[in-house]
């Protein structure tokens, strides 16, 4: 799904219009119901609740809301800011409500709030571009100080600007939940801006899907259906051999687990044949807790020195586990300068890497860096705000021909054609230790099942963050971990798999 800005999304609306043969109203009365349908299964029934509403559509979302939620026997108190030019189907929707329940405000006024109620904010959408004045600060305190049991965002957190980098100074309201139309809007996304909201939900409204191909983006949102498309259908005739032998390269005394985590994920994946490549303390381990797996051992007894001729292997991970003792560090920089395929890179690889000056140019093309936060600050440094991260990573993907993985609650993948695809997968359960090396695991196996990168990437990522979902029906997230991700990886690919 593509990630598209506002002012795109308001062409959509226009070209829905146009091509549906539908009213504007008829527009926003497909979102007010939507809405209400979602609404109510937010609330109790018996709850009060307070509508704040804006002078352009996004109140006149809410103000529908409101004559439906009447409709439903709730019992609402209407907000609306006092204004000169409401947009036309806001009044329409204010002439539908009797006026005595319109309550309308200045930005300098004390509201009567009563306290404990569910709030819903219906003040901005998507149709604000520059922050709010700071005499909204007063309202959103008042909205705050009422102590409400939840509040409920129509559209975006009203005072949040969508497509460009949000100071924690412009006003704007908190919420727990956002119900966004259609798509996401993209600083919904960015790890900084979950302040403003807990949760966001998408909302079909209807925008007419032949035209979106008119909208050009670098964002995409990952979701089933996308995944779908690419999910190489598999021969009766395959052998192991086709399924490609994955390699990985780490571990250090200590720090075998990261590549028995790494390597189970691999063939949980599918990889036809894995071989892991240790010091010499790795061998016991992983020949006692992985018996699917080959070990090569390094002459080494506790950290890497030698590596290995990789050419036989068609998926190759490096780093996990793998310590920084000096001479692993100087051996891993002279080998990866010599390499020609492309590699999955992690942890101490990476932090090995920052070391270096002009690290990127050592990595071979085509290859997959998966830092967390700090291992990416290590590599490209410090940045303002996400999207001046954002688009650092793409410079650099880019410039160099590599992936980059930003792991979090929405994990980025960025790929070499300056494009990001946004996962919709995972819990914050799998922020548990061993869970990148899990990642890696799935993403080499996958590199050797035949997907480039960038395909091995976004799928990877989904697949992981979707083994993590269907582990967490059956293991609190509190008890999640790492390897309890790869044993899902079966219940995620019955899910995506229709021949199953
Ligand atoms: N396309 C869709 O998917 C659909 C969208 N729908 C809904 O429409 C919403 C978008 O509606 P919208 O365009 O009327 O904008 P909205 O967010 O209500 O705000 C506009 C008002 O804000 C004002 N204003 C602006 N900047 C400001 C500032 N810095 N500080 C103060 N004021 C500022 C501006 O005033 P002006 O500058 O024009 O005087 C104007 O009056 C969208 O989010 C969704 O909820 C659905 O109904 C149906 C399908
Ligand atoms: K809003």
């Amino acid at each position: 799904m593509k990630i598209i800005n506002s002012k795109q999304i308001k062409e959509w609306d226009q070209l829905t219009i146009k091509h549906q043969n539908i009213s504007s109203w008829d527009l926003m009365e497909r979102a007010v119901l939507k809405l209400t349908e979602n609404i109510v299964n937010d609330i109790p029934s018996k709850a009060p609740i307070i509508i704040f509403c804006g002078k352009g559509n996004n109140g006149g979302d809410g103000l529908g809301v409101a004559r439906e939620l009447e409709k439903l026997g709730y019992k609402t108190l209407i907000y609306i800011l006092k204004s000169e030019n409401y947009s036309e189907d806001n009044l329409k929707n204010q002439q539908l409500l009797s006026s005595n329940e319109l309550h309308f405000f200045n930005l300098n006024e004390e509201l009567q709030l009563p306290e404990n109620s569910v709030i819903i904010d219906a003040i901005f959408g998507i149709g604000i571009n520059q922050p709010l004045d700071d005499d909204w600060n007063s309202i959103f305190n008042q909205i705050e100080k009422s102590n409400p049991t939840q509040i409920i965002s129509i559209d975006l957190p009203s005072g949040f600007i969508a497509d460009l980098p949000m100071q924690k100074y412009f006003p704007c309201c908190k919420s727990n939940k956002t119900y966004t139309f259609q798509v996401p809007k993209l600083g919904l996304l960015f790890p900084e801006n979950q302040i403003y909201t807990d949760e966001f939900i998408l909302l079909d409204i209807g925008l007419e899907q032949n035209v979106s191909n008119e909208f050009e983006t670098d964002y995409y949102f990952i979701q089933k259906n996308d995944i779908q498309k690419f999910l190489k259908k598999i021969s009766k005739f395959s052998h192991k051999g086709t399924f490609g032998h994955t390699l990985i390269i780490g571990g250090s005394l200590g720090k075998i687990g990261s590549i028995v985590l790494t390597a189970k994920a691999a063939l949980k994946t599918g990889s036809g044949l894995v071989t892991t490549y240790t010091p010499q303390c790795g061998l016991n381990i992983l020949q006692t807790n992985l018996i699917e797996s080959m070990s090569l051992v390094d002459d080494s007894e506790k950290q890497i020195e030698y590596f290995p001729e990789i050419k036989i292997y068609q998926g190759v991970a490096v780093g996990m586990g793998m310590g920084q003792h000096p001479t692993t560090d100087a051996n891993f920089i002279n080998w990866i300068k010599n390499q020609k395929q492309p590699l999955v890179i992690d942890a101490d690889a990476l932090n090995c890497l920052a070391k270096q000056k002009d690290c990127f140019t050592l990595i071979p093309q085509d290859s997959v860096l998966t830092p967390h936060p700090k291992e990416l600050q290590r590599l490209i440094g410090e940045w303002e705000n996400d999207f001046e991260k954002l688009e650092k990573v793409k410079k650099l993907a880019v410039f160099h021909q590599l992936t980059f993985i930003i792991k979090g609650f929405y994990t980025a993948v960025i790929t070499s054609d300056g494009k990001t695809y946004f996962n919709s997968t995972g819990n914050w359960g799998m922020a548990t230790a061993g869970s990148g090396d899990t990642l890696s695991g799935i993403i080499a196996s996958l590199i050797g099942q035949g997907y480039n990168s960038s395909e091995a990437s976004i799928l990877g990522v989904y697949l992981h963050g979707l083994a993590g979902d269907f582990a967490v029906k059956k293991i609190h997230p509190h008890s999640l971990i790492a390897s309890n991700i790869s044993d899902f990886i079966s219940e995620a690919y019955f899910y995506l798999d229709s021949n199953f």
